[in-house]
């Protein structure tokens, strides 16, 4: 791989002509992980100059309590303002000053916060699962990455789903201020049993499938509804998967266990209690926003519920007066699902993590708004994606005006099964190539998808089934740009369109193909192409206009029809050639027409 070429994965985003932004370059001779690595500012200009590199620290705003652990992780990193209970004003103050910022579920992450970062916030981490509290959309379109730490509350939220089952049994929580209150009924508080209960878990995830195997300890029936669940991981443990409709009228428990999204939003209102087996008793450590809450009071009141324990609220803190909080039949608690001392310090761990990874370039596991992509793939992938960038930027400086591109087909040849390869990062650079020359936007993984969309650009992928043993992951790419026309005609294809295709050869990207013509010129440096009919002599003319101003030559080739017909010659540059120059090289009477395409 060539040390001097180098790519942009993750976090770039272009701002305004004062404020900052940040590229992440990652040197291609190193791992996409942590040498090599070197943040950058971009001038609105585009010229680069270092801003921070390993000994100037990002800053990581930690707006909610966090483990010290996790904390101790991201100071060696970072430095790390840790700054709690700001108001939304505040937070958007601040946020403009700082690289991440780290949330539990008591801070909304609102679209405001973006877009008063001015493009320098370029991690989002959420210290749990939930990731209700953050505007996804408008991170990604901002281009700013948002991980969680995914697994380390789970068995804390499971474990707190189950207190809250048998605790609402036995009436505990009620039965306990009785006692305080000097009183001693023991009539009033006779519980039910859980053993041989018929207990619903609604989503089964995480939670939900450690709550359903607690559960099944206690000797009760569970069935579980999720429409995404694969049926052989219920079985796994002895639960049948059964519709939403079943769950509601068999269950004596539901236990709640889905995030909260516009499906799931109220998913428990007037229409669905009333389905349910009188005297049903409802939990819900998921998210509050899943019942519609007036309607639980009513069914409470209805006698529908007989009781319901409750972690979450649609508000948190919930009024004072609610009715629900009050109402005698409901044992609440204060969103306390994954407080465990072990749950916050895997937390706190399983987020600094992410955010550091993320913050040196490194694609997360726990990405939510970008694809996850294994470490492994990650790193057989990487000339590749260095190889897809260049091409979308060399298809786009052929088209004639460059603003008109909107319908791309990318077409991959690969002796790999087509479930085996995972082209969700290599579409990503080659949209990133397509748009950066012809706009303002800088484009990452996060925004690659979001950004080509909201230009009308279409990219349409085929992959080419190869013969052969699948070594590598490709054996080829090529970009076709249809519809448009070509400052360099010889790029036009048989079939019309523009269209560049390049390998990888001994890990460096070669440019292979240019129009019908084939050539082979490593994408180091920069291009230049001519058009020609072929004839002795132009290798050293074009050659000797660059040496007189001593531009070095790093690869030379010529494609042709057949000998002394038409033909296309690729020079590697290493400098940029004065205009003088390359007008020089459009004067050499044979040259018909030609290029420069900067890589
Ligand atoms: N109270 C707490 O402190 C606490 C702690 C941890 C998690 N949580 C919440 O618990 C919930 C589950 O967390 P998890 O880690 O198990 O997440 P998860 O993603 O592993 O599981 C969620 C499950 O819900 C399913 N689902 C999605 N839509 C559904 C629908 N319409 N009907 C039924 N199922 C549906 C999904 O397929 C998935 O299997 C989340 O809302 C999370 O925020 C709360
Ligand atoms: O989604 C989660 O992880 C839980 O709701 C925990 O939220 P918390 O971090 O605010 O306790």
């Amino acid at each position: 791989m060539a040390a001097s070429a180098s790519s942009t994965i993750l976090f770039s985003s272009k701002s305004s002509r004062d404020s900052i932004s940040w590229k992440t370059q990652l040197a291609s001779t190193s791992a996409f992980g942590i040498s090599g690595v070197s943040l950058r500012r971009r001038s609105s200009s585009h010229r680069q100059f270092v801003v921070f590199s390993m000994d100037a620290k990002p800053t990581v705003l930690v707006a909610e309590k966090l483990g010290e652990a996790g904390l101790n992780l991201l100071k060696e990193f970072a430095n790390v303002d840790c700054s709690y209970n700001l108001s939304p004003e505040e937070l958007c103050t601040k946020i403009s000053l700082c690289d991440a910022l780290i949330v539990r579920s008591g801070t909304k992450v609102s679209r405001e916060i973006f877009e008063s970062s001015g493009g320098r916030l370029k991690v989002v981490g959420r210290a749990g699962v939930g990731i209700d509290n953050v505007d996804l959309a408008a991170a990604t379109e901002h281009g700013c990455l948002v991980v969680n730490a995914p697994t380390a509350n789970t068995v804390a939220a499971a474990e707190h789903g189950i207190a809250l089952l048998t605790a609402m049994a036995r009436n505990i929580a009620q039965a306990d201020a009785s006692v305080k209150a000097g009183k001693w009924l023991r009539n009033k508080y006779v519980g039910v049993s859980l053993v041989g209960k018929t207990l619903a878990v609604m989503g089964f995830g995480k939670v939900g499938s450690e709550v359903a195997r607690r559960a099944k300890g206690l000797g009760m029936h569970v069935i579980a509804h999720d429409p995404y669940a694969p049926a052989d991981r219920a079985r796994a443990i002895g639960v049948e998967l059964v519709s939403f409709d079943e769950a509601l009228t068999s269950a004596d428990f539901i236990s709640l266990h889905m995030p909260l999204t516009p499906a799931t939003k109220k998913i428990l209102n007037d229409e669905t209690f009333a389905k349910m087996k009188k005297g049903v008793r409802i939990v819900n450590v998921a998210r509050g926003g899943v019942i519609d809450e007036e309607a639980l009071v009513r069914a409470l009141d209805a006698g529908i519920v007989a009781q319901a324990a409750l972690d979450v609220f649609t508000v948190e803190p919930p009024p004072k007066d609610s009715k629900l909080i009050q109402h005698e039949n409901v044992t609440a608690t204060p969103h306390l699902g994954a407080s465990t001392m072990e749950a916050q310090e895997g937390v706190a761990i399983e987020v600094a993590e992410a955010v550091v990874g993320a913050l040196k370039g490194e694609l997360s596991a726990t990405a939510v708004n970008a694809p996850m992509v294994p470490a492994e793939v990650l790193s057989e992938l990487k000339p590749y994606v260095v190889l897809a960038e260049k091409l979308g930027r060399l298809a786009v400086q052929l088209v004639a005006g460059g603003s008109g591109v909107k319908s791309v087909k990318v077409t991959y040849g690969s002796a790999r099964a087509p479930d085996d390869l995972d082209t969700r990062l290599l579409r990503a650079m080659i949209t990133k190539g397509l748009i950066e020359p012809i706009s303002s936007v800088f484009i990452n993984l996060v925004n690659a998808d979001f950004t080509a969309k909201q230009r009308g650009l279409r990219i349409a992928e085929e992959r080419i089934l190869l013969d052969g043993s699948p070594e590598s992951p490709v054996e080829f790419i090529q970009v076709q740009i249809a519809n448009v026309e070509s400052k360099f005609a010889s790029a036009i294809s048989d079939s019309g369109e523009i269209r560049v295709e390049g390998r990888v050869k001994d890990g460096v990207p070669h440019l292979t193909k240019v129009g019908s013509f084939e050539v082979d010129v490593s994408l180091e440096g920069s291009i230049i192409l001519c058009s020609q009919v072929d004839q002795p002599g132009m290798i050293g003319k074009v050659g000797s206009v660059l040496g007189e101003e001593n531009v070095n030559v790093s690869f030379m080739s010529v494609g042709r029809i057949a000998p002394r017909k038409q033909a296309v010659m690729a020079i590697g540059v290493d400098e940029q050639p004065s205009k003088e120059s390359l007008k020089r090289i459009g004067e050499i009477p044979a040259i018909q027409e030609f290029v420069y395409l900067k890589l």
